[in-house]
């Protein structure tokens, strides 16, 4: 390129401001830096955090956190970054370096080291811990944080522990109940090995957040972790304080220790695999060893609540919830994969939660300050919201995305197919903030029902609603990878089992006395097949299921006729605006009515198989209405 071609190139690229008089370029058209050398041109980039005592206290309170069982003094903790010491070493800012000591004779090595505390940092600084240290840790494409949870994609309920003492007397035990038993002794052990594995690193992340929007009835969490993720997750999950709120945010309520990347000890007593999630109610504590998965620390606070919040006489409810612009409320109940999430993130209403609320005198709250969508087979044109949420901030894990653009194939499950995005509540755009609302008028329960012989809507009757929620049924197909497999039917009470604390009739009891109360209706939607079982029929399509919710957020479905079905003696609505009318009944969409029928006998005789357990219990407070319920299922 000539010189003379080139001036004229440099006239109109928008350097035009250079100073040529002299013939000589000056690069001085801005006011230049105040740095001598580039590290004081980078110190110059941070603004830094004023120091204040509350940083002493956090660090006292964490340092207790931490403390062992058997010397009772808690680690030398340092406030943030490891990193930043070494740059910061020989500057006169020790803004970060705000560190406590507890005067101690000094027994042992780990008394000598510092543990540093990375205290509820910002997703910006989450993200550049877990980009740095944390492989498999990338940004995609629209801003989201990919990550893997490692050898765990999904909960352990087998390796849950609670211990049982004089305080958990009244918990459900036995069979059925989600609540394995553990001794005092065995949790202190786990604890003390979560303990010194988290000790044992160079740094900790601490996220001080809250639980429940209801004001009266929050709780403080606090969740020691090991990983960005994990942290980034729970900042997504909870509650996020305010400044001010975590100025007086004093001791927690509740403890996570999560020492997922260290496995439990198989020579403890109790333990069957190398994983153990270990819940201590009178020490309000849970330890976390041998799983990353961090729908693990969010589901095991849920347990948590369903043990305070009954004692309250509020309910705690395995359910998403959202809100007509004219306030009317609806609760979507379901076990995993049936339509929670996906249901209540809806444009044409306000979102409150999708997965865990608290229904007390006052109306509905949600626990969480987040969403936990799964991510499979997601599109922008069928989910756009929860599409749009999968931003800047987002954790996503387990997904597959393309090395170069980093676009996430959310079709791809060579990870796993349970591939999950948690987002902050208000990432959703029409979210209720804060997220409470009046009591509900419509409590849908939904079942994903891969047999395929469940009406895609009935409307229930108070006995059925209560006949349904104790059975918490769903049918999902098993594992893709050995082929074409039988669809598989779960019963989990309340449709969350796996969560409850407390005997199933007990929530079963408060539900129906305050659906009574408010004159609530139930609901049964089958999310899962039409036109035959799994292999045969499909899944009934999301558009589907939307206009059916819509029906019945309208009351449309409420003045409509009905008819009653065999065998369930479900009502089933002869017409619903936008759904084809010969798909309301199972019957007109299989083919082989034979065996049509012999799937709704066997689905019926499974049904009444599992109910038998509660038909016989009077202890729950629902003993009057038992004969009742147990008459609302399937007769045959
Ligand atoms: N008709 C339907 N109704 C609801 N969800 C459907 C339907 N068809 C397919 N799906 C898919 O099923 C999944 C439901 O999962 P999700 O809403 O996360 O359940 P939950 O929150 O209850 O665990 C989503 O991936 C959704 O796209
Ligand atoms: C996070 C979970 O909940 P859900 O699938 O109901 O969203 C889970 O069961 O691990
Ligand atoms: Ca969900
Ligand atoms: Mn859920």
């Amino acid at each position: 390129m000539e010189a003379k071609d080139g001036q004229a190139w440099l006239g109109t690229n928008g350097y035009g401001s250079r100073r040529e008089e002299d013939g000589v370029c000056h690069d001085d058209s801005a006011t230049p830096v105040r740095a001598n050398t580039v590290d004081e041109l980078h110190s110059l980039q941070r603004k830094p955090q004023v120091v204040e005592d509350r940083h002493r206290l956090q660090l006292q309170s964490i340092s207790a956190s931490l403390a062992s069982m058997t010397c009772g003094i808690g680690p030398k903790l340092v406030n943030g970054d490891p990193a930043r010491k070494k740059e910061m070493a020989g500057k006169a800012v020790t803004h970060h370096q705000h560190h406590i000591t507890v005067p101690t004779i000094t027994v042992s090595d780990s008394d000598l080291k510092f543990t540093h505390v990375l205290y509820n940092l910002s997703p910006s600084e989450l993200y550049e811990h877990a980009i740095k240290y944390e492989k498999g840790s990338f940004i995609t494409s629209s801003g989201a944080l990919a990550t893997l949870s490692g050898a765990k994609t999904g909960r352990s309920p087998r390796d849950k522990r609670v211990v049982k003492d004089e305080t958990t007397d009244d918990l459900w035990w036995g069979k059925g109940s989600p609540n394995i038993e553990m001794d005092e002794q065995t949790f202190l052990i786990n604890r003390e090995r979560a303990v010194d594995y988290l000790n044992s690193l160079d740094k900790v992340f601490v996220n001080d957040q809250f639980l429940n929007w209801d004001p009266n009835n929050r709780i403080k969490v606090r969740i020691i972790s090991a990983r960005a993720y994990h942290s980034l997750f729970m900042h997504n999950m909870c509650i996020r304080p305010t400044y001010e709120e975590l100025e007086n945010f004093g001791e927690p309520d509740f403890t996570i220790y999560n020492a997922g990347q260290f496995p439990c000890n198989r020579y403890t007593h109790y333990m069957t695999s190398s994983t153990s999630i270990d819940l201590n109610l009178k020490r309000r504590e849970m330890v976390i060893l041998g799983t990353q998965y961090a729908g693990e620390m969010k589901k095991g606070l849920f347990s948590v609540m369903h043990y305070l919040m009954p004692k309250k006489q509020i309910l705690s409810l395995h359910s998403g919830c959202n809100m007509g612009r004219g306030g009317d409320v609806a609760l979507f109940f379901g076990l995993s994969g049936t339509g929670k999430t996906t249901l209540s993130t809806d444009r044409n209403r306000i979102l409150i939660g999708d997965d865990e609320h608290c229904w007390s005198d006052n109306g509905i709250s949600n626990i969480e300050g987040g969403c936990y969508a799964k991510c499979i087979d997601l599109s922008q044109e069928k989910e756009p919201d929860i599409w749009d949420a999968i931003k800047f901030g987002t954790v996503l894990e387990n997904v597959v995305f393309d090395e170069h653009s980093r676009e996430v194939d959310y079709t791809e499950k060579s990870v796993t197919e349970n591939t999950r995005a948690a987002y902050p509540i208000e990432y959703i755009a029409n979210a209720k903030i804060p997220c409470v609302g009046p009591h509900p008028k419509n409590v849908i329960l939904l079942a994903c029902d891969a047999f395929g012989v469940l009406p895609p809507v009935s409307k229930l009757s108070h006995a059925q609603t209560m006949y349904h929620f104790i059975s918490g049924y769903t049918a999902l197909v098993a594992g893709t990878e050995d082929g074409i497999k039988e669809p598989q039917a779960t019963f989990s009470a309340c449709f969350g089992a796996a969560f409850i604390m407390l005997h199933p009739t007990r929530y079963a009891a408060m539900l129906a006395d305050k659906m009574n109360k408010h004159g609530a209706t139930g609901w049964l939607v089958n999310t899962g097949w039409i036109g035959g079982s799994y292999g045969v029929g499909e899944r009934i399509s999301l558009a589907y299921t939307r206009k059916i919710i819509d029906a019945i957020h309208s009351g449309e479905l409420l003045a409509t006729s009905y008819k009653k079905t065999d065998v369930f003696g479900l009502d089933i609505p002869t017409k619903v605006e936008g759904v084809p009318s010969e798909l309301l009944d199972p019957i007109n969409t299989w083919e082989d009515k034979d065996s049509y029928k012999l799937t709704l006998l066997k689905l019926a005789d499974l049904f009444k198989r599992n109910f038998k357990v509660f038909a016989n219990y009077k202890k729950g407070g629902v003993s009057d209405l038992a004969d009742e319920i147990a008459a609302a299922g399937p007769n045959f």
